[in-house]
């Protein structure tokens, strides 16, 4: 996840946001603006980074507090077509058609594209990725890696501004991780990477340490992570398990 500096833009702005379940906190009073181009979200198991995803992605509503991206309200699907796209961790929940074709042609027709020009887009997409032969492919017979790639040749067709990405190395093999940690350094878009490993968000331009609900720390990789990883590791030599039921 290569920084590559600042995109100009309103970009995502969460403004006192909360986010509490039968009164018990998960995230507490974030205000943040999030305009840099790769963004890196850490944070231990339980720490509030998926929920922090699912309300930046209009998933949830905050229970206090607001947030916006490019100014839009998450929960507003149509704009969100347009300003976000999301790759969650498991492929198994965004994928729901039998062929790649298909499955890669659907955004495009939920952003209002006729049959055949989606149908000439998706063909466009996997000549340059060098997987025309994709295009009749089943879904169903692609290996996790694959189907994860496949994701996120979905969410690219829809050319939104920013990807949120949630663990996207997890499960992968190392040459995946390679191949993929390439493709997302060529993107235009700006990226939120959530992950618990420092290692996937060491190059971000910004990175925010999440920890019970709260922001810990937030700046350059440089000064977040060192602190992040020594904390981890000191968590962990003395019982991990020991604040898993808060
Ligand atoms: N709908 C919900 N109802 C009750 N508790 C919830 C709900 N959603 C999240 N939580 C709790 O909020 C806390 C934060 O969860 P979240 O999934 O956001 O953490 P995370 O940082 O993504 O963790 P992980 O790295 O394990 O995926 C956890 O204690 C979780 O049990």
């Amino acid at each position: 996840m290569a920084g590559t500096g600042t995109i100009t833009e309103q970009g995502i702005t969460l403004s006192g946001a909360s986010y509490a379940v039968a009164g018990r906190p998960i995230l507490s009073g974030l205000t943040l603006s999030l305009t840099e181009a790769r963004i890196g979200i850490v944070g231990r198991n339980g720490s509030g980074k998926t929920t922090l995803l699912r309300l930046m992605a209009g998933l949830v509503a905050p229970t206090e507090g607001a947030v916006r991206i490019e100014g839009a309200d998450p929960a507003d699907r149509k704009a969100m077509l347009r300003h976000l796209g999301i790759l969650f961790q498991n492929p198994d929940h965004m994928i729901l058609f039998p062929t790649v074709g298909e499955e890669l042609a659907f955004g495009l027709r939920q952003m209002g594209e006729s049959a055949e020009r989606a149908a000439a887009a998706v063909d466009a997409l996997l000549a340059a990725e060098g997987r025309a032969h994709w295009a009749k492919a089943a879904t169903a017979t692609l290996s996790q890696g694959q189907r994860h790639y496949l994701c996120l040749l979905s969410v690219l067709l829809m050319r939104p501004r920013t990807i949120l990405l949630d663990e996207p190395f997890a499960g992968l093999d190392l040459p995946t991780q390679a191949r993929l940690a390439r493709r997302f350094a060529t993107l235009p878009q700006r990226l939120v990477t959530i992950s618990h490993d420092p290692a996937a968000v060491a190059t971000a331009d910004r990175v925010i340490w999440l920890d019970a609900g709260r922001v810990r720390a937030d700046g350059p990789p440089a000064d977040v992570l060192p602190a992040f990883t020594a904390e981890m590791a000191r968590i962990g030599e003395a019982d991990a398990d020991a604040d898993l039921a808060g």
